[in-house]
Order: C-alpha cells, then sequence, then structure tokens
C-alpha cells in the first residue's frame, strides 16, 4: 500500500516555486530520504504532507486518503518539522505530559517507554529551553514517536545531534522500520541519507531531479582514500611501486581512488609503514550533496 503519494504537488511564495510539481510515492515499510541543500523546498514540501499549509497545484494523500480538512487518520502519524519544542519553560516530562493529553492517549506507560528509549531520563526534570540541541530534538523525536505511529514524517531529524547521537536516532529509525514502521525523512546530508534510506528523492529548487535507490546512489557516488605522511611525493611512488595508483591533490596529501584501498585502507598503512614512511593520517572521503550535484545533476 501506499502510504504517501503526492501528484505534481506545488507551492509558490511570490515569484518562488518552493515545490514544483512533485508527485513521490512512499510504499509501506519503506525508510524514505527527501534530499536537497538549503532552500530546496523540504520543509514547504512537508508541510503539505501535514496539511500545515495549502497546496497550489497538486494533491497530498496519505494511506491513500486526501489530506484535506475532513482527513481523520492523524493518530497515524508522527511528524518532527524544524523547531522541536513546543513548550520552552516546561520540563521535558510536562512536556511529553501535554503531548499524552493532546493526542488524547490512553496507556500511561507510553511516557516512561519513550523516556528511555530516546535516551531522555537524566533530562526528565529539566525545562525544554535549557537542552542542548540534541536534546531538544530527541524530545521532538520522543513527542514524533510517543502514539507509535504506522508512519514517521521528519524534517532533518539529525540536526544538532553529536556524532553518538546520530548513531543512535539512525539506529533508532532502522529499528522503527524493521518492527514495520514507515518512515519519510528529509536531509541535506547525503552520507547519512546513504546509510539509511532504502530510496532517495534528490530536489534541487523545488524540482525532483533523481530518484534513486540507495544501494545504487552508493555506486555513483566519488570515494577516494587521503593519506598525509612525513614525505608524500615519496610514499606516491612506493605505492605505484607496489600496485596501487596515487596522486597529491591540490593540498599535497596522497588521493588514492582504487576500489580495494577504499574498502580496506589500512593495507595502505601497512605497505607505507613498512617502508618507513607510517601515515600521520588516513580517511576515507565520500563527497557530499553540493559535490554529487556538480558531477551528476548540473549541466
Ligand atoms: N513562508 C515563506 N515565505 C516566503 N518564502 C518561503 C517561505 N517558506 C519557504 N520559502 C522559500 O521557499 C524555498 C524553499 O524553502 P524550504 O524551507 O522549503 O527549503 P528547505 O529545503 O527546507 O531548506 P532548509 O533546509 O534551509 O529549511 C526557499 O527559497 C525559501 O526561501
Amino acid at each position: 500500500m501506499e502510504f504517501i503519494t503526492t501528484s505534481a504537488l506545488t507551492k509558490k511564495y511570490g515569484p518562488t516555486l518552493a515545490v514544483d510539481e512533485i508527485s513521490l510515492r512512499v510504499e509501506e515499510g519503506e525508510m524514505y530520504g527527501f534530499l536537497g541543500l538549503n532552500g530546496a523546498g523540504k520543509t514547504t514540501l512537508i508541510r503539505m504532507l501535514l496539511g500545515m499549509i495549502r497546496p497550489d497545484g497538486g494533491e497530498v494523500r496519505l494511506f491513500g486518503q486526501k489530506v484535506n480538512r475532513s482527513f481523520n487518520a492523524w493518530n497515524q502519524v508522527g511528524y518532527l518539522v524544524e523547531t522541536p519544542y513546543a513548550y520552552p519553560n516546561l520540563s521535558v516530562l510536562e512536556n511529553l505530559k501535554v503531548y499524552y493529553h493532546l493526542r488524547q492517549l490512553k496507556d500511561p506507560g507510553l511516557i516512561d517507554r519513550i523516556i528511555e528509549k530516546l535516551k531522555l531520563n537524566p533530562y526528565r526534570y529539566k525545562k525544554a529551553a535549557q537542552l542542548s540541541l540534541g536534546n531538544q530534538q530527541r524530545l521532538g523525536l520522543a513527542k514524533a514517536l510517543m502514539h507509535e505511529p504506522k508512519l514517521l514524517i521528519l524534517d532533518e531529524p539529525m540536526n544538532g545531534l553529536d556524532p553518538e547521537g546520530i548513531v543512535e536516532v539512525r539506529q533508532l529509525l532502522r529499528e522503527l522500520v524493521s518492527t514495520g514502521s514507515t518512515v519519510f525523512l528529509s536531509s541535506h546530508l547525503l552520507s547519512e541519507m546513504a546509510k539509511v534510506a532504502s530510496r532517495v528523492a534528490i530536489i534541487h529548487q523545488g524540482r525532483l531531479v533523481k530518484e534513486i535507490s540507495t544501494h545504487d546512489l552508493a555506486k555513483q557516488l566519488i570515494q577516494k582514500v587521503l593519506v598525509d605522511t612525513r614525505d608524500n611525493p615519496r610514499a606516491v611512488a612506493y605505492l605505484a611501486e607496489a600496485g596501487t595508483e596515487a596522486s597529491l591533490n591540490s593540498e599535497q596529501e596522497i588521493e588514492i581512488l582504487d576500489e580495494k584501498a577504499i574498502r580496506n585502507p589500512e593495507m595502505i598503512t601497512k605497505l607505507l609503514a613498512e617502508k618507513g614512511l607510517p601515515p600521520r593520517q588516513v580517511y576515507t572521503f565520500t563527497e557530499d550533496l553540493e559535490s554529487y550535484f556538480l558531477h551528476t545533476i548540473k549541466p
């Protein structure tokens, strides 16, 4: 079953076409990524999915039902859009209680379970306004998830989280999908999307420019290993002798595009260490959305 269907969905702000005839289909059980640079139109589309703003053209259907005033399945939808906290002067617990009552929920255990799940226990009595951005984001996610919706619509859910928080939210989203939820999430971070979503729509200036499986997207991304030693020209020569093509980039770092090295960068470390040039730094680089646009989408 299609959980989200948009048909030629359009929104204008004056002369700006924020969303320009976007048609999408999200199937039940998918983790669907909505990827675009800042200002691409992600938030505008999400607001239309949630019935927060009216389209100027086209329509939205959730679970096959048209989103309008008589749409009656909001209890099956959880969402997080931009500023996550609603009541800055209330504590985390009070915020969740308000939300519990607003949603007319009937299972008091839900609040404790969601606090546990989002690791908000240490901040239970802290005012929302005093939380770090990452914990505000967790509180927003707690609200989105508390009523155990079938469909989650999340605008940049990784925003403000530290690397550890990103890994936790990533795991949480995967867990939700593995237990049958459907997730639609937006991001400007291509590498993050490639890790979580199964399919990705790429939008640019309001238009859908590509819909691609993350498996195929990963194959199209430029990856390389960057290495720094105390004598990079000599290291490049050693690598060439060993059959690994390498070159110096404009920063005079060693750049290796070889697939084997990308899969196993330790082999480079080992080889150079044996030649007396142990690397000071070895890291794998995966291009970002701007760079991907440059070689695929922009003419
Ligand atoms: N209320 C509004 N009034 C006028 N223009 C708007 C409004 N909301 C959005 N826009 C414009 O519409 C375009 C799309 O904005 P939108 O916020 O949807 O993009 P986004 O992809 O979510 O970007 P960001 O990640 O920066 O929020 C932008 O050019 C933005 O300036």
